[in-house]
């Protein structure tokens, strides 16, 4: 069997996971980790930054020699009804021009958090020094504090991953070669 190999444009772990859950061997995927420019803040602060985050990444990817198919996720940060939310976009490109947007689940920070993250700073680094932990965002993430475990950082990325292979397979024929 032949594996396409599909590019992921960060080497974050917990996106490296996400993404190795959804194009698996099984799917005829081998999966690549290669960092790519977001081309936004290293802290999105809107939804359309963060998605252009994400599109940013997949497009440098399929930029590259013989890149096929890339892969870009984006954690963000909202501002929605009077609270700070989390969110994550992710983009899958093809070679052929292809672009296939997705984002997934929000919830709102404590207020606590927000406070801190309106003065400036990256979720990541804030989040590590208000739960008194190190590289929460390569692990259980925010969101698996935030939630006692129950949604990790990588279920709640795998959730976008899913939303892109679908409208990637719905593509059909279509698609890359
Ligand atoms: O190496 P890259 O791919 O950039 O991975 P990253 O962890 O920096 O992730 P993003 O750039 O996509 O996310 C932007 C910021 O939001 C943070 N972030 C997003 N979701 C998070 C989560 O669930 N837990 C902790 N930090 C999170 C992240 O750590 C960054 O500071
Ligand atoms: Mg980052």
């Amino acid at each position: 069997m032949s594996y396409r190999t599909l590019y992921l444009g960060s080497t974050n772990p917990a996106k490296l996971d996400a993404v190795q859950a959804v194009f698996t061997p099984d799917q005829g995927f081998t999966v690549v980790a290669r960092s790519a420019p977001s081309g936004v803040a290293d802290q999105p602060r809107s939804d359309d930054e963060t998605r252009t985050g994400a599109v940013n990444r997949a497009h440098w990817l399929v930029r590259q020699p013989g890149v096929e198919l890339g892969l870009g996720l984006e954690g963000g940060l909202v501002d929605h009804a009077g609270d700070m939310w989390l969110c994550n976009w992710g983009a899958l490109a093809t070679s052929r021009g292809h672009l296939l947007v997705a984002s997934g689940a929000r919830i709102p920070l404590p207020r606590e958090l927000a406070q801190s993250l309106r003065k400036g700073g990256e979720l990541g680094d804030v989040v590590d020094s208000w739960s008194g932990r190190e590289g929460v965002r390569h692990r259980e993430g925010a969101i698996g504090i935030l939630t006692e475990g129950e949604v990790s950082r990588a279920d709640l990325l795998g959730h976008i991953v899913r939303l892109l292979f679908g409208q990637w397979r719905y593509l059909g024929e279509s698609r890359v070669s």
